[in-house]
């Protein structure tokens, strides 16, 4: 699970043919000296813009690790990875901060701020980015809590929403920056079937109509149908990588 919240904004202008993520014999290593152990091996990947994939495969399998590393959660070590045009493999902390502002995030845990009302949590995301300071930020994230179907919480504090509202919250919170790529990791885990779902299908909407990439990591195999694409994982390896959403 992702445990990190980074924020991000970068200044990349990317042609509509190139992939917004771009991975090339990817690998990747915890620890060091005797203990170094290899979690990633040879991963090569292309991912379009508005593609919805979900990467999916047994726990340990580095499905995380990727994601993060996708996110600019953590430094790539080895190999090539292209975000949104950008090389960020070897690069630093302040471009990986600039990364982290055009993505959206999405956790297993919606991690949102216990004290701060809804409306405060997805202006929050809004503040971080220089192009909407001029705007009414308050309008705009009341309009995004209604999209979500949340115009009735906008100044209920988490504690009083369910599971599947504040995962909502959640995803108002990552798309109302209009970011270029989502990440998401397990948003279903916490969730019963029905919210779930609901949950999934409103990140797909969101998602096509504003031309959003999502990453989606999951287990659970009841949402796999949303996806255009799906990214199987096996023991640091990339098995198999399709639409076929039957099999
Ligand atoms: N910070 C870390 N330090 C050392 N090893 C790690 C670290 N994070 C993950 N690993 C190891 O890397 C491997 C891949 O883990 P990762 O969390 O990416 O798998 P996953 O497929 O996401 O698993 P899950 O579905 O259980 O979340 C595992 O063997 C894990 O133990």
């Amino acid at each position: 699970m992702l445990q990190e919240y980074l924020p991000l904004t970068f200044n990349s202008t990317i042609s509509a043919v190139e992939p917004v993520i771009s991975v090339t014999n990817l690998n990747h290593y915890f620890g060091g000296g005797g203990l170094r152990k290899q979690v990633l091996f040879d991963i090569n990947l292309e991912i379009n813009a508005g593609d919805i994939v979900i990467m999916t495969g047994p726990s340990g399998s580095g499905k995380t690790t990727l994601l993060t590393l996708m996110g600019g959660l953590r430094s790539a070590q080895e190999g090539s990875l292209k975000i949104l045009g950008q090389e960020i493999c070897g690069a630093n902390k302040q471009q990986l901060t600039k990364l982290r502002r055009q993505i959206g995030y999405i956790f297993q845990a919606h991690n949102l701020m216990t004290f701060l009302t809804t409306k405060e949590n997805v202006r929050m995301s809004l503040e971080l980015h220089d192009e909407f300071l001029n705007q009414d930020i308050n309008a705009k994230a009341i309009a995004m809590l209604e999209t979500v179907g949340l115009g009735q919480r906008v100044n209920y504090y988490p504690e009083n929403l369910s599971g599947g509202q504040k995962q909502r919250v959640a995803i108002a919170r990552a798309l109302v920056s209009h970011p270029k790529i989502v990440l998401a990791d397990e948003p279903t885990a916490a969730l019963d079937k029905k919210s779930g779902r609901d949950v999934v299908e409103l990140m797909q909407k969101l998602a096509k109509e504003q031309n959003c990439t999502i990453l989606l990591v999951t287990h659970d195999n009841r949402i796999l149908d949303i996806a255009d694409r799906i990214i199987y994982m096996e023991d640091g390896q990339l098995k198999t990588d399709g639409v076929d959403v039957s099999s």
